[in-house]
């Protein structure tokens, strides 16, 4: 299953940069900048990545994202990322970049989008992968932080600009805070693409459709507790990226028994699996489709159509999707 798994041609809608970064590259960076209360030895890294809670979470994230200190950094951890999705047989990627994280830790604002223009042509030159970018408000900090990442966004845009997000913690953070940021985006021509539905229920995601008129959710799991929700979802062709280690490394979900990936898929509403962090939760995207097989018995022609989703999902060119679509049906599934 892994070598039929391999195979399929995929695109990639949900990870997060920071977060996606391998345990040797935070390894080097935090040996290059001690003190960042990140640990230096292998073990205690991995232990560092055994999180108590969703908040947990977010705290050893912000640990990490301090030791990112330099448009080189930036440029490092993309092309990490590119490698990983590469041997993913990830060919089309929406890379999530909070650049209030990276512009609060001292990197410049040209030198951020430098960066990410460079990791783009060197993901296609050396790894035929790619990159597609998605910048995220940090729920992190309120409404501060809103304008500042659509300031940024707006002036700077690097080529391949789709969209604008929202992430962090949802309690205490309400969607429709938002609302004015995700207009005007719109109104440049961005998607809204904010987290919804992962650490709360259903009425959040309800708030990122009706409040910020969502194009697609990150994460959006619970809307499964709520069947006019998925209906509204399905009719509505809004996806969800779904990140089912994820869930259970955060806790946000029990176990993968109890996980709302089939009842989802189940309910017509569109479905783009995504690792979120694959560095943090010792994951990768061929194995949230081995997830996909041993937890929730999906066959060959079910994943299949897993990745075809995922494609549907994106806002890739056309031209692109359409190879990447006719690439992953022609997969024998025998
Ligand atoms: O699963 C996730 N949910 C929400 N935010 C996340 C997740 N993974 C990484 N981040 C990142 O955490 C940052 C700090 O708040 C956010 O900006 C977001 O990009």
């Amino acid at each position: 299953m892994l070598e039929f798994v391999s195979t399929l041609p995929k695109a990639e809608l949900h990870v997060h940069l920071v977060g996606s970064a391998s345990i040797p590259t935070v390894l080097e960076l935090a040996r290059t900048h001690p003190g960042r209360g990140v640990p230096t030895d292998e073990q205690a890294l991995r232990d560092f990545y055994e999180f108590t809670d969703f908040a947990h979470f977010i705290e050893v994230y912000f640990k990490v994202n301090s030791l990112v200190r330099t448009g080189r950094d930036v440029l490092a951890l993309l092309l990490g990322l590119a490698r990983d999705q590469a041997a993913n047989n990830v060919r089309y990627s929406e890379v999530t970049v909070t650049p209030t994280s990276h512009l609060r830790v001292g990197i410049e604002p040209d030198e951020l989008t430098e960066a990410l223009d460079e990791a783009r042509r060197q993901a296609k030159a050396r790894h035929n992968v790619e990159f597609a970018w998605v910048f995220d408000i940090d729920g992190v900090l309120g409404r501060a932080g809103a304008p500042e990442t659509l300031d940024w966004v707006l002036k700077h845009r690097p080529e391949a600009t789709i969209g604008l997000g929202l992430g962090g913690p949802e309690i205490g953070v309400p969607r429709e805070w938002f609302r004015e940021q995700f207009a005007v985006a719109a109104d440049a021509g961005l998607r809204c693409l904010p987290h919804a539905g992962e650490t709360t229920g259903p009425a959040t995601v309800w708030a990122a459709v009706n409040e910020l008129h969502a194009e697609r959710i990150g994460h959006g799991t619970s809307a499964a507790q709520d069947p006019r929700l998925l209906n509204y979802l399905a009719d509505n062709n809004i996806a969800l990226e779904v990140c089912p280690t994820s869930n259970i490394r955060t806790k946000a979900v029990g176990t993968m028994t109890e996980h709302p990936l089939p009842k989802l898929v189940a309910a017509g509403v569109p479905v783009a699996l995504g690792t979120d962090d694959p560095g943090m939760f010792h994951t990768s995207l061929n194995n949230e489709y081995l997830v996909c097989h041993e937890e929730f018995g999906y066959d060959r022609t079910q994943l299949a159509e897993l990745a075809i989703a995922g494609v549907r999902a994106s806002y890739a060119p056309d031209d692109v999707k359409k190879a990447l679509v006719a690439e992953i049906s022609a997969v024998p599934r025998g």
